[in-house]
């Protein structure tokens, strides 16, 4: 059995808010998450907008928002992932995947943002196998991200999260506004990191993206994980996944919705 990377218990994330004068009430964005992701294992974890995806990542990698308000626990290879892990692994063995390509500087060609963090010694011969292994030109180093289209830009944030010491990544809806082939090179290169051993989080709205490269599928709804499915339940008519909410969001994708064992489905 492969050994667990990440290990998240009872996790609570809550929003300290203003109710009028001094008091204050939480508002609750994450509630009791469990959840583990093995090496060498995709962990997809999908949900609709706002059932705390992000939140969940950000909780890891340890970037809430200000007014946030933790509780439980998150273990890195068996160890509580504290403030001082964080500064020594993120970066190194923990790599992370921003949801919005704005996480890159506007004013600083992308050549010098996969160099960040990079030993100066070798930075720069470090950078170039990035880009070759990510399909980018070695004279795209120079541009900056305005000057590059929305595929290579993606490309451009896998370089800049992708360390050779990686071991956990955590990859924030990295397909939005792609066209299918694109999509299909960015699940391969999370495959591939996979393949060498790294334990990937994969944070999707993306149902099929998610079946088609992840081996579990863990499901929020509400701030809370619904049930975590083997990729592999998610065929034909769903009758192998264990909760009715996967079975409802698997039988209520367009293609799902005639074939429904002659059941019409609702509208
Ligand atoms: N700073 C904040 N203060 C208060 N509430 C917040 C804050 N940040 C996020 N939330 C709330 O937490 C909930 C979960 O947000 P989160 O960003 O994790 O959703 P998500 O699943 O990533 O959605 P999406 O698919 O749209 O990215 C949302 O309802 C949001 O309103
Ligand atoms: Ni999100």
């Amino acid at each position: 059995m492969n050994t667990p990377i990440l290990t998240v218990s009872d996790l609570g994330v809550g929003f300290v808010q203003y109710a009028g004068g001094l008091r204050t009430r939480t508002v609750p964005g994450i509630t009791g998450l469990d959840l583990e992701v093995r090496e060498g294992e995709i962990l997809a974890v999908l949900g609709a907008s706002g059932s705390g995806k992000t939140l969940l990542a950000q909780a890891i990698l340890g970037i809430l928002p200000h007014n946030a308000h933790v509780t439980g626990e998150i273990r890195y290879r068996g160890e509580r992932l504290t403030a001082a892990r964080r500064r020594r692994t993120l970066g190194r063995e923990i790599s992370y995947i921003p949801q919005s390509v704005t996480n890159l500087d506007p004013l600083m060609p992308v050549g010098g943002q996969v160099r960040i963090g990079l030993d100066p010694k070798t930075a720069e011969q470090e950078q170039r196998r990035l880009f070759a292994r990510y399909g980018l030109a070695d004279e795209a180093a120079r541009l900056y991200p305005f000057e590059l289209s929305g595929g290579m830009l993606r490309r451009v944030l896998f370089a800049t999260g992708v360390r050779d010491t990686v071991r956990l990544v955590i990859a924030d809806e990295p397909t939005p506004g792609l066209h299918s082939e694109a999509v299909a090179e960015v699940l391969r290169h999370l495959r591939e990191l996979a393949a060498d051993g790294a334990a990937v989080l994969l944070i999707t709205h993306d149902i099929l993206s998610a079946v088609t490269v992840a081996e579990r599928v863990a499901v929020m709804n509400g701030g809370r994980l619904v049930t975590v499915e083997s990729a592999s339940a998610f065929t034909g008519e769903g009758d192998g996944l264990g909760h009715p909410f996967a079975r409802e969001l698997w039988r209520a994708l367009p293609q799902n919705r005639f074939s429904a064992g002659g059941v019409e489905w609702r509208w």
